[in-house]
């Protein structure tokens, strides 16, 4: 049986300095609504996702490679998966083998996040710019994610891995969007890691349909404009899906140095490392080097 803690929080109280102590040992906690109210939170604690946390979790155990810390490996990674074209054109094989050859990169980053404790994983896997590619390479990428999406669900499951997938999903094709929220149901009470796959988006998408949502809310008398402010517009973000919807750290590979319309509500205070390498030669070796750039900064959050 679950059980659940509330605590009210004066509203004073900083939620991030806020100590609570508990009388057993809590390896799961679930903040509702994520990083928003300042003067409620529930923390709701339940047995089964300890139990899941426990089962699927194993690394605490694990050690890390050298030189990293773990009490500050980012907790969300954003991706942005460039240059697998390139790559493929360097070894003249078609685009199509470069996109393959990603995927397996991105199923390395996804285990060694999974292993390192890293909970949250968002790639840009494909954004609103490229549906105007060529109509066999956009179909190809679609063939690619919804083999991903099939293929892999037993490995989900099996590793406590959920799956969201964020972006404007009605120009997708229909059976597409079915099995993405059929994976994004089955694998809802996952607790171990988050990947959040950006599909058909971009962050100016993000902000329209957040300020569409608000304005609906206006409109119908739920809020006051003078509601609005930063927590509701975090609301109404995609990554509303995930209670570390800020990212601690983008990578972007293949040396170009661009944001290029990703996560840029969420990117506010994101520490930025831009590789060399093309997506599909990024692997441990180059992650190891983000990870310890990432872990030599300090953040201040202009403070
Ligand atoms: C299952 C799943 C999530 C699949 C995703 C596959 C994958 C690696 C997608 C990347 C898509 C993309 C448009 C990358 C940009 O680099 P580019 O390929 O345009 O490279 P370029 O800069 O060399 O042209």
């Amino acid at each position: 049986m679950g059980f659940s803690l509330q605590v009210c929080l004066p509203p004073s109280t900083a939620t991030n300095t806020a100590t609570f102590t508990l009388i057993r040992p809590v390896t799961n906690l679930r903040f509702k609504p994520p990083l928003c109210a300042s003067t409620q939170q529930q923390l709701v604690v339940s047995e089964e996702n300890e139990l899941k946390s426990i089962n699927g979790a194993p690394e605490e155990n694990v050690p890390l490679p050298l030189g990293l810390r773990r009490e500050s490996i980012p907790k969300h990674v954003a991706v942005i998966m460039d240059g697998n074209r390139r790559w493929a054109r360097l070894r003249g094989l078609p685009v199509d083998s470069g996109y393959e050859a990603g995927v397996k990169s991105l199923r390395t980053i996804v285990e060694l996040c999974c292993k390192w404790g890293i909970r949250v994983l968002t790639v840009f896997a494909f954004s609103c710019d490229n549906w105007f590619r060529p109509k066999m390479e956009v179909e190809f990428l679609m063939s690619l994610l919804e083999e991903g999406l099939k293929e892999e669900m037993g490995s989900y499951l099996r590793d406590n891995i959920r799956i969201s997938v964020i972006g404007d999903l009605s120009k997708l094709p229909k059976s597409l969007v079915e099995l993405i929220r059929n994976v994004e149901a089955t694998t809802k009470n996952n607790t171990r890691f988050q990947l959040i796959v950006a599909v058909s988006y971009s962050g100016k998408y993000d902000l329209v349909q957040a300020c569409q949502r608000i304005a609906m809310k206006v409109k119908d008398g739920v809020i006051e404009p003078s509601d609005i402010n930063e927590s509701l517009i975090e609301q109404e973000l995609e990554t509303n899906c995930t209670e570390f919807p800020y990212p601690d750290l983008l990578i972007r590979t293949s040396g170009e140095l661009r944001i290029s319309n990703f996560l840029l509500w969420q990117l506010a205070y994101t520490e930025l490392f831009f590789a060399q390498s093309l997506w599909p030669d990024f692997g441990e070796a180059e992650f190891i080097e983000a990870l310890r750039s990432f872990q030599r900064r300090r953040r201040s959050y202009g403070g």
